[in-house]
């Protein structure tokens, strides 16, 4: 097993990874559950005397969440209910005169680590300990924290290096996600399981329905890579909404992976029978599948979908979530989400709700988390937890 908080030494200079991670609208990040949660771990370890230096990512190269981590740092502040302080630097100079000034008790945020090119780059675990990044922040702290479980099944930089060369422990956030999502998978199921799929990220969700082949008996599929799906099944559909690009390199990647898993798998697939968009009002209109005849940016699956995976859902004796059925952010485009989260919530089968952003539903539409068995602020590494997987994060604290 790893080391935790409870094993930490007194008076520690920690570098403590989190994964505050977060929806972006209009340039503005949304506060979420990730906030709380880590704020969580890093209030204890402040109010334990420790200096912390917090290092997390925000975003991908390349999309326009790809932004600072300077209202992170407000966010976290009001959570915190003290001053994180935030350099707009994660390890040059400016970071390095700011840790040194960082006194006990007091939160440092350093700036995005997906804005250093070796954080994401393709490198063993060893390769990445020897990085610039690793190399100079390790050397200023006494401790790594691994918090980010979400971030868990990535092998970058800063979730595989650093441990390798600091003693490193699991945050809270960490310790007791990294448990729930393990009792799941030694749990066995009676009666039927389903599993919801949607959101955006199609190779992420290929990979969790090929391990679970032997467990789930029905996959319910929405969202962009319901459209993926959709598509490979012979219907025009999949075309972005400007400004997007989730479908043209996803559906080049795993066409041929969608056409096979269709093959396989047969009707333990369901697709959505009906589709919804904006229509030229503004207003949400929707459409059977079969009538779809032109270009059309899909935001949500219909109501003859939500029924049928209702009736799915009230049959199973377990779900699992993870991505959303269509822009639930959107009033006009949840009722997808929301219908079949409020149907899982109706019954009392065993249910996990994954996906940092799909999780957030529950809280924007007032639904109550005490209706869902373990409400996971993670995505792909809950996923992965889900199957089986193991955890490139989890190996390397338990080293
Ligand atoms: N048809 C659609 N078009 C565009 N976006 C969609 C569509 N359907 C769902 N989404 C988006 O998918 C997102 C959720 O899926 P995503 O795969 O990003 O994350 P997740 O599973 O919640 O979390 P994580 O990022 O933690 O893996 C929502 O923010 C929602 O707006
Ligand atoms: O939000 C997440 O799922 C994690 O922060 C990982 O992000 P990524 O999918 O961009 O690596």
């Amino acid at each position: 097993m790893f080391k935790t908080l409870d094993d930490l030494p007194d008076s520690q200079r920690l570098l403590v990874r989190i994964d505050a991670n977060s929806p972006v609208e209009d340039g503005e990040v949304r506060n979420n559950r990730r906030f709380a949660r880590h704020a969580e771990t890093l209030r204890e370890l402040a109010d334990a005397g420790h200096a912390v230096a917090v290092l997390a990512h925000q975003g991908r190269p390349g999309r326009d969440t790809f932004v600072s981590l300077e209202q992170h740092a407000e966010i976290l502040s009001e959570h915190l209910d003290r001053e994180v302080r935030y350099v707009p630097d994660t390890y040059g100079e400016a970071s390095l005169e700011a840790i040194d000034g960082l006194g006990g008790g007091e939160v440092l945020l350093l700036e995005n680590v997906r804005m250093v090119d070796e954080e994401l780059a393709d490198r063993t675990p060893e390769a990445h300990a020897e990085s610039a990044l690793v190399e100079t922040l390790s050397g200023e702290f006494d401790a790594y924290v691994n918090d980010a479980y979400s971030t868990a099944h990535r092998g970058h930089a800063s979730i595989v290096g650093f441990p390798r060369v600091m003693d490193a422990y699991a945050g809270r956030v960490m310790e007791t996600e990294y448990e729930a999502n393990s009792a799941i998978q030694q749990r066995e199921f009676d009666g039927r399981v389903a599993m919801v799929l949607g959101g955006t990220k199609a190779d992420d969700l290929i990979g969790v329905m090929e391990r679970v082949e032997d467990t789930v008996d029905t996959f319910l599929m929405g969202g962009i890579v319901g459209e993926l799906f959709l598509r490979a099944a012979g219907y025009d559909v999949g075309y972005d909404v400007e400004g997007t690009d989730f479908f043209d390199e996803q559906w080049a990647e795993q066409e041929e992976t969608i056409r096979e898993l269709l093959d396989s798998y047969g009707d333990r697939i369901r697709l959505p029978v009906d589709l919804a968009y904006e229509d030229e009002a503004g207003d949400r209109a929707e459409i059977a599948v079969e009538g779809v005849e032109k270009e059309t940016s899909f935001l949500d699956v219909g109501s003859g979908t939500v029924e049928e995976y209702e009736s799915v859902v009230a049959d199973s004796e377990a779900v699992f979530v993870k991505g959303a059925l269509g822009v639930f952010e959107d009033e006009r485009f949840a009722d997808g989400t929301v219908g079949v989260l409020e149907a899982i919530a109706r019954t009392d089968c065993f249910s996990v709700v994954g996906g940092g952003d799909t999780s957030r539903a529950i809280e924007l539409y007032g639904m109550d988390e005490d209706d869902f068995s373990h409400v996971s602020i993670a995505g792909g590494a809950y996923v992965r937890a889900l199957t089986g997987e193991s955890l490139v994060a989890i190996e390397a604290l338990k080293r």
